[in-house]
């Protein structure tokens, strides 16, 4: 028995200029496409009848960024996202996924990529509902000091020294579902970054579960347009040097980035009243 599937084109990569006389604006973009419905016959007989080739997926993501222009990424990702369903009556769901690269202006035609981390989008559209979830990957935060972890289980194979001050690093990746699917796109995400490292500054964390949930709390705080956030956190451990061989103290001072293992810790923090989702936005 054929069980769930879907199909499209992934990682469709565009970079649209916007050209207002000598001043341009650029937006540089990887969009992804994934379609769901009645595609039984191709996967049982081959019979092509009801797939829209993944390459016509991406001539239209070309297309539309010439026809309509590419603002926020959300609003791009609803628009191919409704395309796909209105147009294709075959189709049960389109899902637009977009990693959006930013760049800073450094001239009216120039600009430089930014590299501190990746907004992203995913937009599932039925024909019931339609979902907006908002994140970004790689946020990279880190407190030297107003970290402490102790108190933890200790069993024969414990050998972790309880601190009362440590660093305190982590890579953020976070996903947000939206309520609605009309927002000031702009104004959420950035206020949503503001909550997070905000939160992240002023949390004196006695683990980074402690901290995972006032970056939650304070993102659902802050933006009412939001039902529900879930973040992963990887836990860059900074491992003190032992200098005593040199005859010297480490205070504190000096450390080893730890690259692997890495703790993760990941959690989702839901406004009481949410609504559930409607459409899986966990992967
Ligand atoms: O904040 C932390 N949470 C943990 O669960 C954990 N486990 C560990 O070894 N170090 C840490 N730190």
């Amino acid at each position: 028995m054929l069980g769930p599937h879907r199909y499209g084109k992934a990682e469709t990569r565009l970079v649209r200029v916007h050209r207002d006389g000598d001043t341009h604006g650029l937006v540089d973009l990887n969009v992804s496409i994934a379609l769901a419905g009645d595609l039984t016959a191709t996967h049982l007989t081959g019979d092509n009848s009801a797939v829209l080739p993944t390459d016509t997926m991406k001539n239209t993501v070309y297309a539309f960024a010439k026809r309509h222009g590419v603002g926020e990424p959300e609003e791009f990702a609803l628009l191919l996202a409704r395309h796909f369903v209105r147009t294709q009556g075959q189709l049960d769901s389109a899902r637009v996924s977009i990693e959006s690269f930013a760049w800073d202006r450094l001239g009216p035609h120039s600009f430089q990529r930014r590299g501190d981390h990746t907004r992203t989008t995913v937009v599932t559209v039925t024909r019931a509902a339609t979902q907006v979830v908002s994140g970004l990957t790689g946020l990279v935060l880190m407190n030297t000091t107003a970290s402490e972890f102790h108190g933890f289980v200790k069993d024969r194979y414990t050998t972790l020294p309880e601190t009362t001050d440590r660093i305190l690093a982590t890579a953020v990746d976070a996903k947000w579902r939206h309520l609605s699917d009309e927002a000031d796109w702009g104004k959420s995400f950035q206020g949503a970054v503001d909550a997070m490292t905000t939160a992240f500054v002023n949390t004196y964390s006695l683990s980074l579960q402690q901290t995972l949930m006032s970056m939650g709390t304070l993102v659902l705080a802050k933006r009412p347009e939001l039902a529900e956030i879930r973040l992963a956190l990887p836990n860059r451990h900074h491992y003190l040097v032992d200098l005593s061989a040199f005859d010297l103290a480490n205070e504190n001072e000096v450390f080893i980035a730890g690259d692997r293992p890495y703790g993760l810790i990941e959690g989702t923090v839901t406004r009481d009243d949410a609504p559930p989702a409607t459409a899986e936005w966990y992967q």
